[in-house]
């Protein structure tokens, strides 16, 4: 039987700047297991704020968000950014590489920062990564040579050298052509056949429609699940 991975309760969300505006409104919503969300609505409707929140990124809101059965809302922010390196990959639209370090070197980042493991197996590890995304020739290239496509699957390893048990994508391929944009999808979806869980923000309809569940959102509510 499939797991509940994500489980979100009541969240709302205000922004206070200049005036308040409400922008989540009651949002509860839970996934599994080895599903492939796709969340979609019109500029504006809460989607990115929704993922922020998921995430852990964004800390302010009321309601709870519970991942891998842990309650993430409250958590101190030490105990949330260690918790978020191990079980959350997130990827976004402007992959925030950084440019002046070889692929290889972004890609260990996040392992470096958790600590867990010595230096040599974090590098076999991102090689392991960089080879799923079949960049491995590319390991030793600075990544701000790398072509626009190139950098976001970098950004995808990045994104799973901690085997995250979620990932979660802001617009992946918001930035790429539609060949580029097929093989982020041919890529997530390989994740999901592994086993992955994976929440996308995403406009591209095509790309929507191969996941296997879309949330639609307007108004700051979830107004289709299914
Ligand atoms: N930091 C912020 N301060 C104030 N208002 C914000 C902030 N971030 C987002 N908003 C507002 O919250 C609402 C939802 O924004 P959000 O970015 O979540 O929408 P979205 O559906 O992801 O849009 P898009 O598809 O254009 O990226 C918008 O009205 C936006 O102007």
């Amino acid at each position: 039987m499939s797991q509940q991975v994500l489980k979100a309760e009541k969240l709302n969300k205000y922004f206070h700047e200049p005036d308040t505006i409400h922008v989540l409104h009651d949002i509860s919503m839970s996934v599994e297991e080895g599903e492939f969300v796709s969340i979609m609505g019109k500029s504006g409707s809460g989607k990115s704020t929704l993922l922020y929140l998921l995430s852990t990124l964004d800390t302010q809101y009321e309601g709870t968000v519970d991942i891998n059965g842990t309650r993430v809302t409250g958590l101190p922010e030490n105990a949330m950014a260690r918790f978020r390196n191990e079980y959350i990959g997130f990827v976004f639209q402007f992959h925030f590489l950084l440019p002046e370090f070889t692929a290889l070197e972004n890609v260990m980042l996040p392992a470096l920062k958790l600590g867990k493991r010595d230096h040599g197996a974090i590098e076999q590890q991102a090689m392991e990564k960089l080879r799923k995304m079949d960049l491995h020739q590319y390991a030793h290239k600075l990544s701000g040579k790398l072509s626009g496509g190139q950098q976001q699957r970098v950004a995808i390893a990045r994104a799973l050298i901690n085997d995250p048990r979620i990932i979660m994508a802001d617009e992946p391929t918001g930035n790429l052509d539609s060949a580029n944009t097929a093989n982020i999808f041919d890529i997530f979806n390989g994740l999901v056949q592994d086993g992955n869980t994976i929440i996308v923000v995403t406009h591209d309809h095509d790309f929507a429609r191969k996941s296997t569940r879309i949330l639609e959102m307007a108004d700051g509510r979830i107004c289709t699940n299914g």
